[in-house]
């Protein structure tokens, strides 16, 4: 018959798989510890360690860093996740270490564990240990089987498709394929590795094993262990527990094994050895047939120094029983997952192990294999801390390749840097810990926890466990019936005839008699020896059920622990849910009421925008209307302007005229002086010299009279100047003080002098006004000015001063030294109001100034 194989896939990386959303997006760091191995007390050491995470590095004197002055020729300090030192024992390292990743193995997760340092560091030791105090790999072994020895499936429940997944048999099956087995085996004696391991495993009596035992394994499920130990030689892969003839030549037949992905895209050595393997010891059976195998040469550094790296995998294959009885393994909730555990052969420098030959070329390899190990970690990192992308060169190497998903997030990653304190190894450590520091600053995506497979019925936890109860009760009361055989009490029948009479024979009644009662006596004896052989086995069995008792109330109380816990947890977050709840509430309350407050706002800015605009508008129009207004007025002004110009222009043709006519007659003069008498001039001529500039000064010109007829227009009335001329107010101010007696004096036939101005009507009362001040000029010369105006007289009665002309006379004494004349600004508005305080109603405007030197 066939067997029927259901197939079933691994579910860390099924296509379509349900994983938990937010455990997906969580990373890793890669965990490194550091165990310090021990040495001689009288050796000299370069590591000093500080607290149970950070230790020192301190460069020996001799050591090449400090010869050749490099960066590490100074003391450091390096951080792992704990620091073994040198008095750490082996349990303590693997309760830190890799017991953790055994738990991880039964709840579904991957776990890789590196042992990584220089030559004689401790990395075998560490991993291996030996039989007396064991390693990592016996003690993860002891206890996986602790755990789940109770719940192991039977052998070849579970087969290897050869494709890194597994099949499910049926019962029948999987009796059937294991009398197959068996019966190869026995064709096959001589050369099955089952023989040679058996020899393999020497001592394995005195061995003392781990017997810690984890919590949380499922008891509704069976599990199946199968391991597989593989080396990297030379950068080829070979695989230990194969088969091989016993012969010398055996050696020469290894094959090189190549690395596949499966449909996963896990990576795995196709064809190699998978032994299913139902105890510790069985595995380390393996293990150590393996080992035998493997690799070793005596170097200078080491005695037995690892010539290749080796992987140990433990492939854990677990699924639930389903069915009334729990007796069918339910092929859809099956889940394989694996701890490797990797002894990498340390690097060495060969100047130091002084290595040849064979040795030489394997420790170039080992050292290439590290460096790829570090060019991997190192573009990780890199990758991650700047967020480039890198090609990480897994394929470099086999022992990158065949862990390239690890890296990628399949499981958790641990490293043991093993380090030898020796000041002469000073140079390889710090090289070991500079890759360490690398190592710890990669993170691994945290492979997603498969949510647990729909139970196709209603699944009851612990049922198995009551079966098995129930299996028990059914076993005693069936031995109980077997072994008590209740003829023997009804086989006694019934005592001799007895009575004593006269014809009876007295002695045959006591033969009879005393026959029958040592029947009974026998039968007696036989039954209380039953009796009590049963108490004892009944002893035995309650003394035994009493045991299971005490462990079920044990689990029960740590269950009912567990739970309380669970519980109070739960309230907590129950009591913290309720708090997120309310203050959710409150900032949704809170949230509203803004967005409320945002609405009214976002309404009131839309009203202002539209007023602003409306506003705009009528600016807009209020601004076009006005801009055509001053474009009007702008005209208006300049044709003014311009007639004014022209004005002016023939104001002054005409002065130059009369300019050229006064002067025209001065030379007449002058000539007629000249012919007549010769010498100075009379004093008729010195008068006609002043009427010159009376009349020049007093004859406004025809453009000077419009312009002050325009300025005028608005005043309603003018004094007459015919009767008499214009009277002018002569306002000296108390500070002129020097005569002006000069050639030139202005022409002023009606005059009031006055120092001070009084009350207004004095001003009322004439038509012309003249201030005169006196002041030093910028050179310190004496600076007199005679600021003149017309006096207006206004509807109201009131009279305006309109200033329209400076004169400037200025006296220089002879002697002085000639300064440079410093042309200045007149700004009459500013002298009238500092010189003269009086008020004087109107503006002041300048139209001219003339200056007499
Ligand atoms: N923590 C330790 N306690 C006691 N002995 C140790 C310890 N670590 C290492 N040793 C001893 O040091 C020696 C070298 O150790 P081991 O073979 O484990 O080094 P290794 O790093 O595996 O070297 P290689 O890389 O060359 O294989 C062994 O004799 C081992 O027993």
């Amino acid at each position: 018959m066939r067997p029927t194989y259901a197939r079933a896939r691994t579910p860390g990386r099924t296509p379509g798989a349900r994983f938990n959303s937010d455990e997906a997006l969580l990373r890793q760091p890669v965990e490194i510890y550091c165990r310090i191995r021990p040495i001689d007390e009288a050796e000299e050491r370069c590591i000093r360690v500080q607290d149970d995470k950070t230790l020192e590095i301190i460069p020996p004197g001799g050591s090449l860093a400090v010869r050749s002055q490099t960066q590490n020729a100074k003391a450091m300090q390096y951080t792992f996740t704990k620091v073994f030192d040198e008095t750490a024992d082996q349990k303590e390292v693997f309760d830190q270490t890799a017991k953790s990743l055994v738990s991880e193995l039964l709840k579904g997760r991957n776990g890789l564990l590196f042992a990584y340092g220089n030559t004689g560091s401790g990395k075998t030791h560490t991993m291996t240990g030996d039989n007396r105090d064991g390693g990592l790999l016996p003690r993860s072994l002891d206890v996986l089987f602790n755990s789940i020895s109770l719940y192991l499936a039977t052998p070849k429940t579970f087969k290897s498709d050869k494709m890194n997944s597994f099949d499910v048999l049926s019962p029948v099956d999987a009796m059937a394929e294991t009398s197959k087995d068996r019966m190869e085996k026995a064709q096959l004696q001589p050369r099955t590795p089952s023989r040679n391991r058996q020899d393999a495993y020497e001592c394995k009596e005195s061995r003392t094993e781990d017997l810690s035992i984890l919590s949380g394994v499922d008891s509704d499920c069976l599990y199946g262990v199968f391991v597989t130990y593989v080396e990297i030689y030379n950068n080829s892969v070979f695989d230990l527990l194969e088969n091989q003839p016993t012969d010398s030549r055996a050696k020469t037949h290894f094959q090189t094994k190549v690395l596949r992905e499966d449909s996963s895209r896990r990576m795995y050595v196709h064809n190699a050895t998978q032994l299913e393997v139902t105890n510790a010891n069985e595995a380390l059976e393996a293990f150590k047939y393996g080992q035998k195998r493997r690799r070793v040469a005596q170097t200078t550094l080491n005695a037995e120094s690892s010539r290749s790296h080796s992987v140990f995998t433990i492939r854990l294959v677990q699924a639930s029983l389903s069915g009334k009885d729990a007796e069918v393994v339910d092929k859809n909730t099956m889940t394989v997952s694996q701890l490797s555990l990797v002894d990498l052969a340390g690097c060495e420098r060969t100047s130091r192990t002084n290595t040849k030959g064979d040795r030489l070329k394997e420790a170039g390899n080992i050292n290439n294999t590290l460096m790829t190990l570090r060019n991997c970690i190192e573009v990780l990192r890199e990758n991650q801390l700047s967020g480039t992308n890198k090609i990480v060169p897994y394929r470099d190497s086999k022992i990158t390749h065949i862990f390239k998903s690890y890296f990628e997030g399949e499981g958790k990653i641990k490293m043991v840097v093993c380090v030898n304190p020796r000041a002469e190894d000073f140079d390889e450590t710090v090289l070991v810990f500079r890759f360490a520091e690398m190592a710890r600053e990669i993170s691994i995506p945290i492979e997603p926890k498969p949510l647990p497979p729909p139970r196709p019925e209603p699944y009851i936890p612990g049922r198995r466990r009551q079966n098995h109860f129930q299996e028990e009760i059914d076993r005693i009361s069936r031995e109980d019936r077997a072994n008590f055989d209740q003829n023997v009490i009804f086989s006694l029948g019934t005592f001799p005839p007895h009575e004593l009479s006269r014809n009876a024979d007295i002695q045959e009644i006591l033969t009879n008699l005393e026959s029958h009662l040592q029947h009974r006596i026998d039968t007696r004896s036989q039954l209380s020896a039953n009796i009590m052989s049963r108490r004892t086995a009944f002893r035995n069995r309650l003394v035994a059920l009493e045991n299971d008792s005490h462990k079920q109330n044990f689990e029960v109380d740590t269950l009912k622990g567990q739970l309380d816990a669970e519980i109070s947890k739960r309230r907590k977050v129950d009591t913290d849910y309720m708090n997120v709840r309310l203050s959710i509430d409150t900032k949704t309350r809170r949230i509203a009421e803004l967005e409320r407050r945002l609405a009214a706002k976002e309404q009131e800015l839309n009203d202002k925008d539209l007023q602003l605009r409306q506003s705009q508008m009528e600016v807009n129009r209020v601004k076009s209307k006005y801009s055509t207004k001053l474009l009007d007025e702008k005209e208006r002004i300049q044709r003014n302007a311009e007639r004014k110009n022209a004005e002016e222009t023939e104001n002054l043709k005409h002065q130059l005229q009369e300019s050229e006519r006064y002067l025209r007659k001065l030379g007449d003069m002058a000539l007629r002086k000249k012919f007549d008498k010769g010498g100075t001039p009379t004093v008729s001529q010195a008068a006609s010299d002043t009427d010159l500039q009376a009349f020049d000064l007093a004859t406004p010109t025809r453009a000077e009279r419009e312009s002050r007829r325009d300025r005028n227009e608005n005043f309603r009335q003018r004094r007459s100047k015919s009767a008499g001329g214009e009277k002018w107010l002569d306002h000296r101010s108390p500070g002129v003080s020097v005569p002006l007696g000069t050639v030139l004096q202005p022409l002023m036939r009606k005059r009031k002098s006055v120092t001070e101005l009084g009350s207004p009507q004095v001003v009322g009362k004439c038509d012309r006004y003249v201030l005169t001040t006196q002041d030093k000029d910028s050179g310190g010369e004496l600076e007199t000015r005679l600021y003149k105006g017309n006096v207006f007289h206004t509807s109201g009665g009131g009279s305006q001063v309109v200033l329209d002309d400076v004169e400037i006379l200025k006296q220089t004494s002879p002697t002085s030294v000639k300064k440079r004349r410093v042309p200045e600004t007149i700004l009459p508005g500013e002298i009238v109001d500092s010189k003269c305080k009086t008020g004087i109603v109107g503006g002041i405007s300048s139209k001219k100034s003339r200056r007499h030197l």
